[in-house]
């Protein structure tokens, strides 16, 4: 038999989803043949193979029936049950809120509302445990909202560290969703961003804003992360204040999962975060992802405040366990460093990542030789081998969780080899309006990662995605590591 001949075609009826898990090393590749169908609310072309790689796991859905003919996956069904009718009603409901808001600005007559809340736009915080489908929850919302031909570009915010959205993992980030967000890896699973390649721009690139926290657990540093999903907050409320207009579409945040588990009341770590996002984000509503004791605890916290609503888990989210995340990591930084070309499997010619080409996706990162004092390095909080004089004046060696500590990368035990950098943002040019903490409210510009340290030399190798100097600049190192 041809290994062309291991395709195969199912016919799906209407309503159904197909859906797939990719082994290591294997690539897919799904043509729609007839009908419509959509990947998580982004629809299919047809007669396009779309490829798919790096262990990736998706839906193919159709809501009128279709034909699909793919190449051989690794574990397959076809489902008629899906939570997909409860997220179309939501995204409908949204919608009605974002037209009435337009109207408002506009000033033309506000369609009928049963609550001030509902001509307002909606900004939707999702909740769940581990597994429950929160970010493809919110994916799908994101990609309804683009589709409707309304010239929505809704937010979409990632306040899970270990998720990676659109930068490295590590990050907190926002981004305007102006097209349909692709899956076809979990090295990308918001979509092409243009953080590592401003110049090798796929057709629906996105530029996100991000802030670097540098650790997968949310609670490891949670004064940290109170503070960059506030300062999230302020970016994204600046942007609403200048184009009102352009924000009607509203914003979607995107949860870690330990936000919805540990014991209830209002002094937990976790109540704090939920709070914190709930008053960054202006959140209107909260949508808990199948977990009745949480739903509760949010309609006594927020109930009178809010809409929260509860909606069903898909049975077909994948149980994601710690070995797979850690790949997931590393296909991140990967693709963050080189793009991502998946090859396609046999028999197929031409293949679409998310329906873009493959050549502009592939990147050259640079490996550079630095002198030690050409780059700042911070650790934020954590206690580090940085000698005494490198502290403060007047600290001790215990510091506080969000104190900037200097990193001496001479040091042995400094923990800069293969340690993954945040790059930031120039402070504040004018000197009398620097302060303390500054370094925790600068934006990232991108990542590098320390490949050798040459400490009898001072010297450094870094390996970037751009060209750009890093001399003079500022970068924080956090617990994540990568090697080729
Ligand atoms: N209907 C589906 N069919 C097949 N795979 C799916 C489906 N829904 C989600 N998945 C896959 O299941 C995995 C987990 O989903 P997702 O990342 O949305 O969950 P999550 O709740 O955000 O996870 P986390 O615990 O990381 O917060 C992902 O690989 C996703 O692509």
């Amino acid at each position: 038999m041809s290994k062309e001949n291991k395709s195969k075609i199912w016919e799906l009826e209407p309503e159904n989803e197909y859906r797939f898990e990719l082994d290591a090393g294997t690539s897919l590749a799904i043509t729609l043949v007839r009908g419509r169908a959509e990947i998580f609310g982004a629809e299919m072309v047809e007669r396009k193979p779309y490829l798919f790689g790096s262990e990736c796991k998706a839906a193919v859905f159709t809501w009128v029936g279709c034909t699909i003919e793919m190449s051989q996956p690794s574990t397959d069904y076809v489902s008629d049950e899906t939570p997909m009718t409860a997220y179309a009603n939501l995204h409908i409901a949204f919608e009605q809120m974002r037209v009435r808001a337009l109207a408002k600005i506009h000033g033309s007559p506000v369609p009928e509302a049963s609550s001030e809340l509902a001509s307002e736009p909606p900004r939707v915080l999702v909740l769940g445990p581990e597994n429950s489908g929160k970010t493809t929850i919110c994916k799908i919302l994101a990609n309804y909202a683009v589709r409707t031909g309304q010239g929505w570009s809704p937010l979409l915010a990632n306040v899970d560290p270990n998720e990676g959205g659109w930068a490295a993992p590590g990050a907190l980030s926002a981004a305007a969703i102006h097209g349909p967000i692709p899956t076809y890896s979990p090295a990308n699973p918001l979509g092409f961003a243009a953080t590592s390649a401003p110049t090798t721009l796929a057709s629906n690139t996105i530029l996100p804003l991000s802030y670097w926290y540098g650790h997968p657990d949310a609670k490891r540093n949670p004064l940290l992360m109170d503070r960059l999903i506030r300062n999230l907050g302020v970016n994204i409320q600046e942007k609403v204040d200048q184009n009102p207009e352009g924000q009607t579409a509203g914003i979607i945040v995107d949860t870690p999962s330990s936000f919805a588990s540990g014991p209830a009341g209002g002094n937990d770590t976790r109540q704090k975060l939920i709070k914190a996002c709930i008053e960054a984000f202006r959140i209107n509503v909260i949508l808990v992802v199948g977990h009745e004791k949480l739903n509760v605890e949010m309609q006594r916290g927020y109930g009178s405040l809010l809409t929260v609503v509860k909606i069903p888990k898909s049975g077909g989210v994948v149980e994601l366990d710690h070995g797979y995340r850690e790949r997931v990591h590393k296909y991140q930084l990967h693709a963050y460093m080189y793009g991502e070309v998946i090859q396609p499997p046999p028999g197929i010619k031409a293949g679409t990542q998310g329906g873009e080409t493959l050549t502009e996706l592939r990147l050259a990162p640079s490996s550079t030789v630095i002198n030690f004092s050409d780059l700042t390095i911070y650790r934020i909080g954590a206690e580090t081998m940085a000698p005494s004089s490198a502290l403060p004046i007047g600290a001790a060696r215990v510091v506080s969780e969000m104190q900037p500590v200097l990193v001496d990368p001479s040091q042995p035990g400094s923990g800069l080899l293969n340690s993954v950098l945040a790059v930031l943002a120039p402070f504040h040019p004018d000197e009398n309006e620097r302060y303390d903490e500054e370094l925790l409210d600068l934006t990232v510009v991108g990542f590098v990662v320390v490949t050798n340290l040459d400490v009898p030399h001072k010297k450094m190798t870094v390996l970037s995605p751009t060209q750009g100097s890093l001399v003079g600049k500022t970068a924080i190192v956090g617990s994540y590591e990568w090697q080729e």
